[in-house]
């Protein structure tokens, strides 16, 4: 399906937006698509798609790309960008025992039913939801976020359903996405989501931040806070099972969605001897991806070799959907932060990391 034309397209007489912050700068990129660059100290960078509402670059003060982007992303719509933080939205995810008692208990009504039946292959909502395929806009009168002084560096952008979007999902909404480069070179999302609709209907949804992250060699990654959860095996039909061991290691092709994660998360590469701290917010859950060489092969806009290079860990609500009536509004936010690594050398207490 054909998204809609962006917003001062190449021909469109409209002025380009004024950004608020100063280190914030709207430029073309050589793909023709528009992108903000937000701007911290020395060479801390954050790039900000307005297609998809989509960050593709994070770099720390060295100049180093954190995030992962594919070397065969496609930056053409309907196709969405292949790494960074993709926004998953609106997707409806009912793991079959769920969707089984909502059933049984009548309690969806029926157009939540309908997109219930969409959900995998069937239908016309698509996997990940449309949010990451569509042209945001940039928003530079939101509703006030608590105020963060040190923030100097940000960008507010919003999605409204098109008439095209109606059809496919039939709810009004207005998603509000903060993205914010902090002092440190962290980087922060921050969605609000409202449902708009004037017919008093409440709407449903599952929600991901879909964070490639950017790694040395996968074999050489550990992630740590969500030993000993529950996880539904996207590769099993999701079945829910409990890990075992002290950490997670990666071995072969994994896409799991671990059930009330922590609020943190660390991923840790020994070879770069960095952390990355996950940091999540009104998100209970959290996915973990790696497509493996096999998948790898069968995705055309991702190299044969690049699993080695990437992890997903995505902060996500899907197990159990969000609702909202007609004027609510939710929250979830991500923050991340890249610290340097010493625990190979027991300096890093990966328990201080995970508790803050
Ligand atoms: O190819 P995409 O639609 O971007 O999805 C890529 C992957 O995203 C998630 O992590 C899912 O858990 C996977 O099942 C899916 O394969």
């Amino acid at each position: 399906m054909a998204a809609p034309a962006p917003a001062g397209a190449a021909g469109s007489p409209s002025p380009p937006p004024q950004l608020p912050s100063p280190f914030a700068e709207l430029v073309r990129s050589p793909s023709s698509l528009e992108k903000v660059v937000l701007r911290g100290s020395r060479n801390c960078c954050v790039e900000v798609y307005l297609y998809g509402g989509q960050v593709t670059s994070w770099k720390n003060d060295n100049g180093e790309e954190l995030l992962f982007l594919s070397t065969k992303a496609i930056f053409k719509p309907p196709k969405a960008i292949r790494g960074g933080i993709p926004i998953c939205f609106p997707q409806v995810w009912y793991p079959l025992s769920v969707m089984a008692s909502l059933m049984f208990r009548k309690c969806l009504a029926l157009t939540e039913m309908h997109l219930v039946m969409q959900f995998g292959t069937h239908g016309n909502l698509e996997q990940h939801g449309f949010a990451r395929n569509r042209f945001w806009t940039i928003d530079n009168d939101p509703p006030p976020l608590p105020a963060n002084p040190a923030i100097k560096a940000y960008v507010d952008l919003i999605l409204r359903p098109s008439e095209e979007d109606l059809k496919i999902w039939p709810h009004s909404f207005e998603f509000r996405l903060r993205v914010a480069l902090g002092p440190s070179g962290d980087l922060s999302l921050t969605s609000r989501i409202r449902n708009t609709n004037t017919d008093g209907r409440p709407f449903s949804y599952t929600f991901a931040y879909h964070t490639y992250f950017s790694v040395s060699d996968i074999s050489e990654v550990r992630v740590e806070g969500l030993e000993t959860m529950d996880y539904l095996d996207n590769l099993k039909a999701k079945e829910r099972f409990t890990e075992q061991g002290d950490a997670i290691v990666f071995e072969s092709e994994v896409d799991k969605v671990y059930l009330a994660a922590p609020s943190k998360i660390a991923i840790i590469d020994h070879e770069k001897k960095k952390t990355f701290v996950v940091t999540k917010e009104g998100l209970p859950d959290a996915v973990v991806w790696n497509p493996w060489d096999k998948k790898a092969k069968a995705m055309q806009d991702f190299g044969d070799g690049e699993y080695k290079n990437m992890l997903c860990v995505e902060p996500a609500a899907v197990e159990k959907p969000i609702t909202l009536k007609p004027g609510e509004e939710w929250k979830g936010r991500l923050a991340l932060s890249a610290v340097p690594s010493s625990y190979c050398s027991g300096q890093l207490d990966p328990l201080k990391v995970l508790q803050g």
